[in-house]
């Protein structure tokens, strides 16, 4: 059995019992008055009113002062035997050794008081429950071992050894003070454990005093270890063992010398009997104020050696027994002093489990790895957790910073709403002004000097022209497009008919622009019956934009120049008309303005870089998902292999999304504004990055300007910004088809919406023909889609950025007319005749109409509905690119920013096809 648990290398494991902190159990035990005592007359002053309470009956008047009632967790009357004693005041605390918890029961009193009577009852009781316990638990298996030591004049002594030499005591780290070389019996059954008994008591020091004929001169402490263990375990290497110990504490009685009328051995005996029980007093004072200062164990061997179960991990009982004579008041008054103080000491009980030596072994080897882990990652824990604050703080940081940019846009609209008035009241009062001069010369006079207004600023100071339309929206709409003309004749004097349609056709542009931003692909068709016209008027624009192209150059938005040019045009042209206190509110609303935009560019910088750092780390993780190597981006990857018209776009025009970032009240920074001056077309819209939409949505939110479009809202967490299809496929196949349809369908109609190139859309119909890894491709142009058509279209209260847009918005619109043409200079290329004519009859085109091949290309992508008209037109522009074989398109260019390895024998091929359009 022993073998079964091993001693030297047992790693004793407390495990916290929840309750452990428990104060220590004080009970009182009065004996009844002896024979010496009746016979001397002596008084009981003492009296146990009930269960707890014991009470001192003397009506002395010099004992007025002390207290008379003590109350303790049990008193015991004389007549109590000792079974009682046991079962109330000991034998809870003392059978908590079989659940391996340690604890001790001490017997405290004055010399004759009956601590050697009731302890040997005690002991004996226990462990005759110890012994039935064993017996009604067959399924584990015991070992009892016992031990017996005294105390005597400072010294330990074996009591189950012959040799009187001392013992001595030792500090062991894990089990504390420990006898050494302490016979250890482990016990066979009830008549061994008497025997042992008797061998303790015929060892121990006995004396004779006045007081006691067998009189205890030293401190006895047998005691009794258990090591239990689940029998089905044993010898599996995973058992473990429940080991305690119970010690069955019988001090020497505290004396006076005096009273025993001890002298020589005897005095010398209760000297030390009496330092060790002060020592014992000091400690358990000490404790019963809190665990606070210095406690002098070792200032006693018996302190010492019982140190664990004062204050420690034991469970402890103490029985204070008392002589009820009056001869020994004063004793008793001192042990009831004691017991006062030791029922306020809390000790902390745990169970104590003991690992056979293999498991001990797998515990040891299971520490050792974790050990070795952490000196592998120093700090791993540390920096977690350090990251995870890193993380809240950031979290703080970014939600002050959202809230200084609403304030701050509510300042911008509102100074930008103060200035917009400011100016509109200063250019109607101006206008009214000249209409009144004007009026008195003539009325044709005043439609040109209006109109000759709007140019000259525009031609003279460098005034745009579409920021002079926005100005004059009510000239616009009150006037019709027969009223521009006999202005533009009356003005010109001498216009030629080519002249007279440009200015209609840019006029008409302009009112299409902007009050009709939606008008259908179709309509403008019936605008721009000749292409030799046409191309003037895109010229005319072009040149129009070139100065727009120049301000972006300089990196300074629309809005902002705009405004400032309005402000510094309108203080130029009405300087000697206006006075100055007038100009100041605008130049200080400007000065306002641009200050608050400077502030929300600080702001958002650091903002959009961590957004960018998050957006990073999803595209990285979403690339390694997907198994593809992060590569240049998407964009960089569009431009080379791009067509024409990405690269054309790329090198002119503003883009809608560009010119709306730069105007947009959350303005991205300028490495944001580089980027997208990188993609110049609606179609390069495809490319915008999910980032900048990121920003722009969270600039929306904190501008209150959500925008939303259908069921493809753009407001939403990061998450939204097409990341999550990826990592949510569809249910099912069907599902995902019913999905698909459903996307693709919408995917069309916003491509029509917002003029995306024909080649774009015939790349992309062609490659994502349904299959659910294109899902997130699909996400990803439907949202860019659902984005820039979004913006497009709420114009219910427009703004400049909105007006902006607009005209980039007809950019868009002439790119793909534009398109159409270079498409129809490919019919003659790549299709035979037979071909041709056979494309003419199928999308009804007569065969002697003029301009058959213009025709057709005008009639592609025009049906969203029809889906085989949309299968049509996109196999028939692949052809026409070149495209031979639209699946080898790399599927990545139409997502994220992240592209496998580019072949470039794959991009020579498209690039080839590109090419040869030009
Ligand atoms: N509760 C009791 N009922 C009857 N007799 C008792 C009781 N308690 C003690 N006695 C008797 O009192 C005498 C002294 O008891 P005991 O030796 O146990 O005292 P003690 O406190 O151990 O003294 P010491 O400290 O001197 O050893 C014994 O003869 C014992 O039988």
């Amino acid at each position: 059995m022993e073998d079964e648990v091993s001693n030297g290398g047992v790693v004793g494991v407390g495990i916290g019992c929840g309750n452990g902190k428990e104060r220590i159990l004080v009970s009182v035990r009065l004996r009844p008055l002896n024979e010496k005592e009746i016979s001397r007359n002596d008084l009981c002053d003492w009296e146990c009113i009930d269960d707890t309470t014991i009470i001192f009956r003397n009506s002395l008047p010099e004992r007025s002062m002390f207290p008379t009632a003590y109350t303790f967790d049990r008193v015991f009357r004389g007549e109590c035997n000792t079974k009682q004693v046991y079962e109330e005041a000991a034998r809870e605390v003392a059978l908590s050794v079989v659940s391996g918890i340690n604890s001790t029961i001490f017997a405290y009193g004055q010399t004759s008081s009956g601590k050697t009577y009731t302890m040997t009852g005690i002991t004996e009781y226990t462990v005759a429950d110890i012994f039935d316990y064993m017996q009604r638990h067959e399924e584990r298996a015991f070992v009892l071992k016992f031990s017996a030591i005294e105390i005597y004049n400072e010294a330990v002594k074996d009591l189950l050894s012959n040799d009187n030499t001392p013992l001595r005591l030792l500090d062991d780290p894990e089990r504390g003070t420990i006898v050494e070389k302490l016979t250890e019996v482990t016990l066979r059954d009830w008549s061994h454990l008497k025997e042992l008994l008797l061998v303790c008591a015929a060892q121990r020091k006995i004396g004779e005093t006045l007081l006691n004929e067998m009189s205890s001169r030293s401190h006895q402490i047998i005691k009794l270890t258990i090591e239990s263990s689940a029998r089905e375990f044993l010898g599996k290497g995973k058992s473990s063992t429940l080991v305690a110990s119970v010690n069955f504490v019988d001090l020497a009685g505290s004396e006076r010398a005096s009273q025993a009328l001890s002298a020589g051995t005897r005095l010398k005996e209760g000297c030390h009997i009496n330092r060790s029980l002060l020592t014992l007093g000091t400690v358990i004072r000490k404790l019963s104020k809190g665990r606070h200062g210095h406690v002098p164990y070792r200032d006693s061997k018996l302190t010492r050696i019982l140190q664990p179960s004062l204050g420690g991990n034991a469970r402890t009982a103490i029985i204070c027994t008392m002589c009820p004579a009056r001869s020994h008041l004063e004793q008793s008054r001192n042990t009831l002093l004691f017991a006062s103080c030791a029922k306020e000491v809390v000790t902390n009980a745990q169970v104590n489990v003991v690992m056979s030596d293999k498991a001990l072994v797998k515990h040891l080897q299971r520490e050792l790895a974790r050990l070795e882990s952490e000196l592998k990652f120093p700090g791993s824990a540390s920096s977690t957790s350090h990251f995870e604050a890193l993380l809240r703080g950031k979290d703080a940081q970014i939600k002050k910073m959202e809230k200084e940019i609403k304030e701050l846009i509510r300042q911008r609209d509102l100074a930008q709403s103060q200035l917009k008035n400011f100016l509109r009241v200063a250019v109607d009062d101006r206008a009214s002004r000249r209409w009144e001069e004007s009026s008195q010369v003539s009325t044709s006079h005043v439609t040109t000097s209006a109109y000759d207004d709007a140019v000259s600023m525009s031609d003279t100071s460098g005034f745009p022209y579409r920021g002079l339309n926005f100005s004059f929206t009510k000239f616009d709409k009150s006037m019709g497009t027969e009223d521009w003309n006999e202005l533009h004749s009356q003005r010109s004097g001498k216009l030629s008919e080519h002249d007279t349609f440009s200015s209609r056709h840019s006029i008409s542009s302009s009112n299409f622009v902007r009050l009709i931003p939606q008008r259908s692909e179709k309509n403008t068709h019936e605008a721009v019956d000749d292409f030799e016209d046409h191309c003037k008027d895109v010229q005319c624009i072009e040149n129009n934009e070139s100065s727009t192209t120049e301000r972006k150059e300089h990196n300074i938005s629309f809005n902002e120049r705009t405004e400032s040019q309005l402000s510094t045009a309108t203080n130029q042209q009405y300087s000697h008309a206006r006075p100055q206190s007038v100009d100041s509110p605008a130049i200080t609303l400007e000065q306002q303005l641009q200050n608050v935009r400077k502030r929300i560019d600080d702001l958002v910088r650091p903002y959009h870089d961590e957004l960018s750092s998050v957006s990073s780390a999803v595209e990285l993780s979403s690339s390694q998902s997907l198994g593809l190597t992060k590569s240049r981006s998407c964009r960089t990857s569009m431009n080379s292999v791009s067509s024409p018209w990405f690269q054309e776009a790329g090198q002119t025009d503003c883009t809608p999304p560009s010119s709306f970032l730069r105007n947009f009240p959350g303005r991205l920074g300028e490495v944001q504004r580089k980027r997208i001056a990188l993609n110049c077309d609606i179609e390069s819209e495809t490319l915008l990055g999910l980032k900048e939409m990121a920003q722009i949505q969270c600039d929306n939110q904190c501008g209150n300007s959500q925008i939303e479009n259908g069921d493809v809202g753009i407001g939403g967490t990061r998450k939204d910004v097409g990341v999550d299809p990826m990592l949510d496929p569809p249910e099912s196949p069907s599902h995902w088809q019913a999905e698909f349809e459903k996307k693709q369908q919408k995917i069309v109609e916003l491509w029509h919406q917002c003029n995306v190139s024909l080649v774009h859309r015939a790349c992309f119909f062609l490659l994502f023909k349904g299959d659910p890894a294109d899902s997130i491709y699909m996400e990803v142009e439907l949202r860019r889609l659902s984005f820039l058509g979004s913006v497009s279209h709420k114009n219910l209260d427009r703004t400049p950025v909105q007006d902006s847009l607009h005209i980039t918005q007809a950019s868009s619109l002439r790119k793909l007319q534009r398109e159409r043409e270079m498409l129809c200079k490919q019919m003659h290329k790549r299709l035979s005749a037979e071909e041709r004519r056979s494309l003419y009859t199928k999308w009804g085109i007569a065969l002697d109409s003029k301009q058959r091949k213009l025709q057709l290309a005008r009639s592609l992508w025009i049906e969203t509905k029809d889906m085989e008209h949309i299968r049509e037109s996109a196999t028939l522009v692949a052809k026409l690119i070149g495209l031979l074989k639209p699946e080898q398109a790399l599927r990545e260019m139409f997502g994220l920013s992240f592209t496998p390895q580019l072949t470039s024998r794959r991009l020579f091929g498209w690039k080839h096809g590109l090419a040869s359009l030009k």
